[in-house]
C-alpha cells in the first residue's frame, strides 16, 4: 500500500433524487480534479426528506443509488463510498445501506445500518429510524483493498457505538467509514469528538463524509465532514458549506502511531 488521497464528501440533500445525484456527481468531480482516489459520500445523499416520501420512492431511490455509483466508479476510475440510501428489505421497510464500489463497477463490500436513530431531542426533533427502517444485525466485513488498506464500513449513528469499532479493528481495519447525517443539535458537541475518539482508540484513519445546512425549514445537518488521522489529528474540515475534505492516507503514518501507541496490543476485556 503506497500513500494515496481519500476524499469525504459534503453536501445538502434534499427530497429530490435528480438533484442529489447532480449535486453529487459535481462534487466527485471536484474530489477527483484533487487527486483523490478513493471519495465516500455522505449519508442520504441521494434522498434526504419525509420518511413517506422516501418509503414511497424507495426502489427507484435504491435502484438509481446503486447505478450512479457504479456509473461514477467507472467514469472517474475511482473506489467509491456511497454513504446510506434506502434499499427495500422486507415487512415495507428498507435497509438504509451502504455500498464500496470499485473503478470497474464491481461491488466490494455492502453494509446495513445497525444501529437505528430513535431519538427525541431537546430541539423539538423527533427522530424514528427504525419506523421505516429494517435494522442490519452484522458487522460488515472488512474489505481488504491491496491499494488502500483494510477498510471498514458503518454508518452515521453507529459511531455512538464504540464496540462496533472495536470489532472492526479487531478485523484488521486501517481506515473507518462515518458517513453521516448528523443532526446540527447534536453536532455541534459530538460529532468531531467522537469521530476523534474512534480514530485514537483504534488507531485507525477515520474518514467522515457529511450532510450540511437545511434539507428543509426544520431540518439542519452539522456538515463538518472530516478526515482524521490514527492519532486523532484532524487532516481535513469541509466546514460547513458544500464541497470536499481531501487528504493523504498514509501507511508509514499507520505504522508510525501503532508503535507509538500500541493499545490495541494492551486488550485486556476483548
Ligand atoms: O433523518 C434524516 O433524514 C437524516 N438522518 C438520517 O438518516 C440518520 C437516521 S435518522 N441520522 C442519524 O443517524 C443521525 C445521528 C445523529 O445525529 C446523532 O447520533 O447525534
Amino acid at each position: 500500500m503506497k500513500p494515496y488521497l481519500a476524499a469525504a464528501v459534503q453536501m445538502t440533500s434534499l427530497p429530490d433524487l435528480h438533484k442529489n445525484l447532480a449535486q453529487a456527481t459535481d462534487l466527485i468531480e471536484l474530489a477527483v480534479r484533487r487527486g483523490a482516489e478513493l471519495v465516500c459520500l455522505p449519508e442520504n445523499f441521494s434522498f434526504l426528506g419525509d420518511e413517506s416520501a422516501k418509503i414511497e420512492q424507495a426502489e427507484t431511490i435504491g435502484l438509481e443509488s446503486e447505478k450512479f455509483i457504479k456509473t461514477m466508479a467507472q467514469r472517474f476510475q475511482i473506489t467509491i463510498l456511497g454513504g446510506g440510501y434506502p434499499v427495500p428489505a422486507e415487512a415495507g421497510k428498507v435497509y438504509n445501506t451502504a455500498l464500496l464500489v470499485a473503478p470497474d463497477g464491481s461491488e466490494l463490500a455492502r453494509y446495513h445500518k445497525v444501529h437505528l436513530f430513535d431519538v427525541e431531542l431537546p430541539d423539538g426533533n423527533i427522530y424514528h429510524e427504525s419506523g421505516i427502517v429494517l435494522a442490519g444485525s452484522e458487522i460488515p466485513p472488512i474489505y481488504a483493498s491491496p491499494k488502500y488498506g483494510n477498510l471498514g464500513m458503518s454508518v452515521c449513528y453507529d459511531v455512538r457505538f464504540p464496540e462496533f469499532y472495536r470489532a472492526l479493528s479487531k478485523a484488521g481495519a486501517d481506515v473507518l467509514f462515518v458517513p453521516a447525517a448528523f443532526t446540527a443539535f447534536t453536532g455541534k458537541d459530538h460529532w468531531q469528538v467522537l469521530l476523534q475518539a474512534r480514530a485514537i482508540e483504534n488507531t485507525t484513519y477515520v474518514i467522515a463524509p457529511a450532510q450540511t445546512g437545511f434539507h428543509n425549514s426544520r431540518r439542519q445537518s452539522h456538515g463538518h465532514a472530516l478526515i482524521v488521522d490514527p492519532w486523532g489529528v484532524v487532516l481535513a474540515d469541509a466546514s460547513i458549506e458544500p464541497g470536499v475534505a481531501v487528504a493523504a492516507i498514509e501507511p508509514s503514518r499507520l505504522d508510525q502511531v501503532r508503535q507509538q501507541m500500541p493499545c490495541l496490543n494492551h486488550r485486556v476485556f476483548g
